[in-house]
């Protein structure tokens, strides 16, 4: 749960209105409203194929979207908006951190991290380097700046990953699934570094499938049933006395195993 509080409120980040999303004739986002305050929490779940990435992916401009509203930060994007102004400053103000951990594997881990900071916003290699090795040093991996992505483990390269989404100072940060292509005995270091990240005040929009990392650190829990927001609301309320009948069949269903 996000212990700064006091920083949590304000205008919405994130706001999307009755967005509707289709592949062709699959309608796969169905009239979503979605509003996610600063220093919010927000965890999505649902089953698989509900439309939870597509979800992630619109919001980051990935995907285009067919019809309502959507703004990030208080940059709009428009249905069908391809390269507007608003979606190059929505890329730079929001981090993702995908299932997939997406590194440059030519690059070391260093310059993975000081790339971005150092193309799109112009710092120095000195200024980017400095900001790399703390964050390398706040994800715990800074013994490893010199070695190659493919010379770590999942753990390592996914919080790589997550400081090199940190090094743009983002104002929102998206994570789609950051633990489902992990090692279990790898998960938990990750999910340690997202918990000290929501403990320090980061708008947070996350899916996943850890039911007892969303429980313990969202501040709302939204369920995805077939393209649309069943129900949302505390953790608490979501997990122990769910509303409707998807999320109850849902949540018996992933919390059995
Ligand atoms: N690029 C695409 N082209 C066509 N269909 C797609 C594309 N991306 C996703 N879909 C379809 O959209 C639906 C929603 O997919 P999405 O990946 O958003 O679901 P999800 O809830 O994230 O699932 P999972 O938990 O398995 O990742 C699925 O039926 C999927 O097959």
């Amino acid at each position: 749960m996000n212990q700064q509080t006091s920083q949590s409120g304000g205008e919405p980040i994130v706001r999307l209105s009755k967005l509707n999303k289709s592949f062709g004739t699959l309608h796969v986002l169905k009239d979503i409203d979605l509003s996610v305050t600063p220093g919010e929490v927000v965890v999505i779940i649902g089953a698989s194929g509900s439309g939870k990435s597509t979800l992630i992916r619109c919001i980051n401009g990935l995907e285009e979207f067919q019809q309502g509203e959507l703004e990030v930060d208080g940059n709009p994007l428009k249905p069908h908006g391809k390269a507007t102004k608003a979606l190059q400053k929505i890329r730079t103000e929001v981090g993702m951190v995908f299932q997939q951990f997406n590194l440059f594997p030519h690059l070391s881990v260093l310059d993975n991290v000081t790339l971005a900071p150092m193309k799109v916003r112009g710092w120095s290699r000195e200024d980017a380097t400095e900001t790399a090795e703390r964050l390398l040093e706040r994800v715990g991996i800074s013994d490893q700046a010199a070695k190659f992505p493919t010379q770590l483990s999942g753990g390592q390269q996914q919080r790589v990953a997550l400081a090199r989404a940190l090094a743009m100072e983002p104002r929102l940060m998206l994570f789609d699934e950051p633990t489902s292509a992990l090692d279990p005995e790898m998960i938990g270091e990750v999910l340690d570094a997202m918990r000290e990240l929501a403990n320090e005040g980061m708008t947070m929009l996350i899916v996943t499938h850890e039911m007892g990392f969303a429980r313990e650190v969202a501040d709302r829990v939204i369920f995805i049933h077939k393209g649309e927001i069943a129900e949302e609301g505390p953790p608490e309320t979501i997990f122990d006395s769910p509303q409707a009948e998807p999320t109850r069949n849902f949540l018996s269903r992933v919390l059995k195993h």
